[in-house]
């Protein structure tokens, strides 16, 4: 951990007894004015997500060089209009879609990005960048530019004024706040069986596979239907509420709801670029919205030669349930309610985190544990165990604790 160690994130022999709080006082006086020199024949840019090419040429190098299984079969396959659409949420600013090009062809060779967002650290608010997309062209790899990657988006946020970060990645680094599981739930087992993606349990047949993924064509919450603008403020209240369950989740404005929640019109539904569903359930007597669950999609490409070369997949985003009397029973069916949509939205399998309230209903939904877990960090802040004082303050008692932000 050569660069790691130098940075101020919590190291790996803490004790884990220090104060929460910022790790460093950044002494704005330290920070360089200068951008960090590159390898030569290389020079910094940046992406405009708001313009078409610029976006192309981030797609072509997140498509070819990001995010693998650990065997290489499959590579996580953001489409433009989500990587626009990942790129531009309020308080976006270009210099933070910093890009690392070769200086005779301008090919771009590496990104990061960062964009900045509020996250509640049990009482208090914190102002940080969250970092994803960070990529380095294969035929650059262990040359040390990630760690420039990382001082140059750092010195950028030092300057604005921004001295904390949150970020997931697969690799273990100094420190996780949380490690995740990933779950899977077949949708269409049998695109998962061709592409490799799932195998044949022994002791059971195709057919028993396909029988046991099976989903009805209806969903079953009263009250279940897609999300409209006019639910936003009663959703953000929700959502507010719900997620105070967490140590960690994050501060979202009405502004930043109805981006995720809500692609614009205009880029949304046609030629199936769709990036992100929502649905709110409406109690019909009262009108009032008592739960809302959403989704969003990335393709993984098949990297084998096998017949299929993408499978579709969507990934578990924000939801929320009112009180939390039956809580498990409510979330099974709201969940339960997400795969039938998934499965009639042409989804081939649903991905979940081990994160939030999903232990209540994993297990009965069929999901099955993948191989790998996502670990969350924080950059110059340290989290101090949470100590319940009353467990009035909690909902139903029992309060999971742990990590309520989701990252694209
Ligand atoms: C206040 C504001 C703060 C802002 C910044 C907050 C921090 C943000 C941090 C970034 C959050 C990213 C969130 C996401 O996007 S996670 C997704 C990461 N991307 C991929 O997995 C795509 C495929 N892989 C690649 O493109 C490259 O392998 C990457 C770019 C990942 C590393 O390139 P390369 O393989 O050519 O290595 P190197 O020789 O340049 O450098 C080696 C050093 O880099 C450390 N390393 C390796 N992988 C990661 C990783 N995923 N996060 C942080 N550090 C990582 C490694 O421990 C070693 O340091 P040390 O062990 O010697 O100490
Ligand atoms: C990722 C991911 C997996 C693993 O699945 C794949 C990983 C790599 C692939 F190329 C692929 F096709 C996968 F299906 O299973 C999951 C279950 C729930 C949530 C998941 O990712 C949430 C989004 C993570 N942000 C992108 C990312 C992914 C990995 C490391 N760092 C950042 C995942």
């Amino acid at each position: 951990y050569k660069f790691w160690k130098t940075q101020p994130v919590p190291q790996f022999n803490e004790d884990g007894k220090g104060r929460g709080g910022p790790i460093k006082k950044v002494n704005l006086d330290e920070v360089p004015k200068e951008r960090y020199p590159l390898l030569d024949g290389f020079e910094w840019g940046t992406i405009d997500p708001e313009d078409k090419k610029e976006v192309g040429e981030l797609y072509e190098l997140l498509s070819n060089h990001y995010v693998e299984d650990d065997d290489s079969n499959f590579r996580l396959n953001y489409s433009p209009v989500f990587l626009k659409w990942a790129l531009t949420a309020p308080g976006w600013q270009k210099q933070w879609h910093i890009g690392v090009r070769a200086s005779a062809s301008q090919k771009l060779v590496a990104f990061i990005s960062g964009l900045p967002t509020n996250i509640n650290i049990h009482t208090q608010t914190i102002k940080v960048i969250e970092i994803n997309f960070l990529c380095i062209h294969k035929r650059l790899r262990s040359k040390r530019l990630a760690p420039l990657l990382i001082k140059e988006i750092t010195r950028r946020c030092y300057i604005q004024g921004i001295y904390q970060a949150i970020y997931t990645a697969a690799a273990v680094l100094p420190t996780p706040v949380a490690s995740c599981r990933y779950y899977h739930r077949a949708l269409d087992w049998l695109k998962l069986y061709d592409s490799g993606f799932s195998h044949l349990p022994a002791n059971t047949t195709k057919a028993r596979q396909v029988a046991k993924y099976h989903l009805p064509s209806t969903t079953q919450t009263p009250g279940l239907r897609l999300m409209q603008a006019g639910d936003l403020e009663a959703v953000r209240e929700l959502l507010e509420q719900y997620l105070q369950r967490f140590d960690i989740s994050p501060a979202f404005s009405i502004d930043e709801l109805r981006h995720w929640l809500f692609l614009e019109a205009g880029q949304g539904k046609e030629g199936g670029k769709q990036v992100v569903w929502a649905y709110v359930v409406e109690d019909l007597e009262t009108q009032k919205i008592t739960d809302f669950v959403s989704f969003y999609s990335i393709e993984s490409a098949v990297l084998s030669h096998s017949q299929s070369d993408v499978i579709r997949t969507a990934y578990l985003y924000y939801y929320a349930a009112h009180r939390t009397q039956n809580l498990q029973q409510r979330l099974q069916g709201l969940i339960n309610d997400a795969l039938i949509l998934a499965k009639k939205a042409r989804f081939d399998v649903f991905n979940a985190l081990r994160l939030q309230d999903n232990d209540l209903f994993l297990e009965k939904l069929h999901f099955g544990c993948g191989d790998g877990q996502l670990n969350y960090y924080l950059f110059n802040y340290r989290v101090e165990p949470v100590v319940i004082e009353d467990e009035s303050a909690c909902l139903d008692g029992q309060r999971p604790g742990g990590m309520g932000v989701i990252m694209l």
